[in-house]
């Protein structure tokens, strides 16, 4: 793994002012962003989110995922708190690409769930790798978290990279007509703890 640090700069946001850290992974072409506001380093646990890219959620607005209302309430929960992090992967589609992720779509528009359709794709339900992360904590000296997350495997690959996570905090938004099935099937077939 070879994610360096590059630079820093201030984002003023809706939410308040972050400082906006860039990563570079040049072995596999990728830029991720970090987030943080307050003094993240001093030892207390960090209030923090860990977003995977979702460019028709967080960006395009799309009512099909629960991806752009859990970025933005994990942002208001860490502008309310004044300290926290929130690390931006570019992990688009869990992983296999966005592409891949409107083949995807495009078989459950045919009545596949999220899981058959990646698997119908040669993927696996979930391609995520998070030990990128690493140097992003190590960078911002956070070695323990208060972790935002319905995932209970995002836990447990976080604790595999040394980091504590002292607390989930679950991160439910409001479904609809568009993501109820998908938000069964990562319920069903993912593990998610909901409700
Ligand atoms: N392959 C695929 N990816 C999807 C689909 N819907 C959303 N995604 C992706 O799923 C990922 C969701 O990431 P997160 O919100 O960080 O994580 P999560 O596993 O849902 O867990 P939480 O922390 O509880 O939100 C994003 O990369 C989305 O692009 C889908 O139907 N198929």
């Amino acid at each position: 793994m070879t994610v360096r640090f590059v630079d820093s700069a201030s984002l003023p946001t809706a939410w308040g002012e972050f400082d906006m850290h860039g990563f570079e992974d040049a072995q596999a072409n990728k830029e991720h962003v970090v987030l943080t506001m307050g003094d993240v380093g001093n030892g207390e646990p960090v209030l923090a989110r860990v977003h995977s890219e979702c460019l028709t959620g967080d960006a395009l607005f799309s009512m099909r995922c629960d991806c752009g209302n859990q970025l933005q309430a994990a942002l208001e929960a860490i502008a309310a708190e004044g300290r926290g992090a929130l690390f931006y992967l570019r992990q688009e589609g869990r992983g296999i690409g966005l592409l891949n992720k409107i083949r995807a779509y495009k078989l459950q528009d045919a009545g596949a769930d999220t899981v058959e359709a990646n698997e119908r794709l040669g993927f696996g339900a979930d391609m995520r790798d998070y030990s990128i992360l690493k140097p992003m904590f190590d960078h911002l000296a956070i070695d323990s978290v208060r972790l935002m997350t319905n995932n209970p495997r995002k836990v447990q690959a976080l604790e595999e990279l040394g980091v504590k996570v002292v607390e989930r905090i679950p991160l439910h938004t409001h479904s609809n007509p568009h993501n109820e099935k998908y938000l069964r099937t990562k319920a069903g077939k993912l593990g998610h703890l909901f409700g």
